[in-house]
């Protein structure tokens, strides 16, 4: 079997800009080249993509239109990364989360 760390290669200086820094409008019009790999490659890469990639879109784009964003309180959420297999928060958000006084639906 082979891992490929797609952690290492993402924050590679020598193939991105500020390889740490928020900038999402540094993937378009780049899609599936070595070094970037969302879906994989090649003979066993994503079947799903035409639909997944689609999907993605979707949803945030339905999310952001239709909810309302608030932090939970003043303090910056924390996002450093776990050190596990695959990448992981280290502090999940349900840990955010104020305990409901009930019981959700499902
Ligand atoms: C944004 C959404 C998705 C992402 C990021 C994603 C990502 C991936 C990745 C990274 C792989 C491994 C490719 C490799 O080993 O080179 C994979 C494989 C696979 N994906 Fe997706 N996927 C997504 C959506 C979907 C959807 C919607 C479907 C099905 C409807 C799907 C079905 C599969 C299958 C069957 C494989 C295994 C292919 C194989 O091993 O031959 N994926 N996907």
């Amino acid at each position: 079997m082979l891992f490929v760390n797609l952690w290492a290669i993402l924050k590679d200086p020598k193939l991105w800009e500020d390889p740490t820094k928020f900038k999402p409008e540094r993937f378009v019009g780049r899609k599936n080249e070595f070094c970037l790999l969302p879906i994989g490659s090649g003979r066993r890469g994503c079947p799903g993509e035409g639909l997944g990639l689609r999907v993605v879109g979707l949803v945030f784009g339905t999310l952001i239109q239709c909810f309302q964003r608030n932090r939970i309180g003043d303090e910056m959420v924390d996002m450093s990364n776990g050190a596990r297999l695959t990448l992981s928060k280290v502090t999940p958000f349900s840990d955010l989360m104020p305990l409901r006084e009930s019981r959700p639906f499902w």
